[in-house]
């Protein structure tokens, strides 16, 4: 109907910002790493595209894996969830190297939040390992291991998303 505001979208609904510099988010990858270690070997990691890339570059080069495959999904069209839609599955080669249910395979995903894409992977490799660098809540039951939390109504902007800024001052009339 005209006139009537538009539906929020999912980073609207969260209402709380919490912006990641690539400094930070090497910092997380790199504790992620850290954790992950004490879990391998793993025979390949498996990236969630696209936001599951970098961190699955991150922790593959630190963990000495050169396997590397990815899982296409397609969710959130800019920042309103969708229907999950498969784009592209895990290779016959990788799912071969976790004996087919996904045994020391790692899984990684820059964060969980509905859980909803993690739990369609999770069903696709049972046995693997799923890491995150973010987790909110009602994702968190379905990651292994993961750095930080953040609450369900904050909306992590990651720094491949975003650019610098002039942010206007607090205050009217502040230089
Ligand atoms: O737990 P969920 O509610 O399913 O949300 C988490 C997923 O959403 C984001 O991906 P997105 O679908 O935005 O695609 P992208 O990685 O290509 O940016 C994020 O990278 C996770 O994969
Ligand atoms: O950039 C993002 N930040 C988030 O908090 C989020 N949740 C789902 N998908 C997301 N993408
Ligand atoms: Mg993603």
């Amino acid at each position: 109907m005209a006139g009537e505001a538009p539906e929020p979208n999912a980073q609207e609904k969260a209402g709380k910002a919490f912006p990641v510099s690539w400094d930070q988010f090497h910092r997380d990858c790199r504790a992620l790493t850290w954790r992950l270690n004490e879990v391998g070997p793993f025979h390949a990691v498996i990236a969630i595209t696209r936001g599951g890339l970098v961190p699955a570059a991150i922790v593959a080069r630190a963990l000495g894996v050169r396997v590397i495959d990815t899982v296409c999904i397609a969710s959130y069209d800019h920042n309103k969830q969708g229907e999950l839609q498969v784009l592209k599955g895990i290779s016959e080669a990788a799912i071969k190297l976790g004996g087919g249910t996904g045994k020391g395979l790692l899984i990684v995903d820059d964060l969980v939040d509905t859980g909803k894409t993690g739990k369609l992977v999770r069903e696709m490799l049972p046995d693997a390992h799923f890491a995150t660098v973010y987790a909110k809540p009602m994702g968190r039951p379905l990651v292994d291991t993961f750095i930080t939390e953040v609450s369900q109504d904050t909306w992590i902007f990651f720094p491949w998303d975003t650019a610098l800024s002039y942010p206007p001052p607090l205050r009217d009339g502040a230089a």
